[in-house]
């Protein structure tokens, strides 16, 4: 079984990586929405798999880092773009949470991506980077 949690961060950022003349490379800002995903059994006596308190508990401190911010000034998202703070947060939280099964970060309503931590693609499999 596997349950989430959605959280939202307000912040700002550009892309540095792309061309001067690309609309994101421009400063800008988003309501981002990050779904937390954790994969396991379902407790027989509580009927559940975790508590999603517990899931908001862990996530905390990457909340209190990321909200109301500039994401390119924190320390391994210089680059912030949904990948990479997918990544990020999969690195945060993977010691902290047990089970995490999946990492979704919403950029706008109709963008985003989905992690499901480090092997999950193979090194390698490049399948863009266009601009
Ligand atoms: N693979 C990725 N592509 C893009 C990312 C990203 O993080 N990963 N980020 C951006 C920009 O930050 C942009 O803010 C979001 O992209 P986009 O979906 O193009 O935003 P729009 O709301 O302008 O989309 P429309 O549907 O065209 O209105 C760009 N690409
Ligand atoms: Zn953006």
């Amino acid at each position: 079984m596997e349950i989430f949690k959605s959280f939202r961060i307000e912040a700002a950022h550009r892309l540095p990586g792309l061309p001067e003349g690309h609309k994101c490379w421009r400063l800008h800002g988003h309501s981002f929405r990050i779904d937390v995903h954790v994969r396991g059994v379902v407790d027989a006596q509580r009927g559940w798999v975790m508590d999603f308190a517990d899931v908001g508990a862990a996530f905390r401190p990457i909340f209190d880092d990321l909200d109301h911010r500039y994401l390119n000034d924190i320390v391994g998202l210089e680059n912030p773009t949904s990948e990479r703070l997918a990544q990020y947060v999969w690195g945060r939280l993977a010691g902290a949470l047990p089970g995490l099964a999946r990492v979704v970060i919403h950029e706008t309503c109709t963008s985003g991506c989905a992690y499901e931590g480090p092997g999950s693609v193979k090194e390698g499999q490049k399948v863009g980077g266009g601009d």
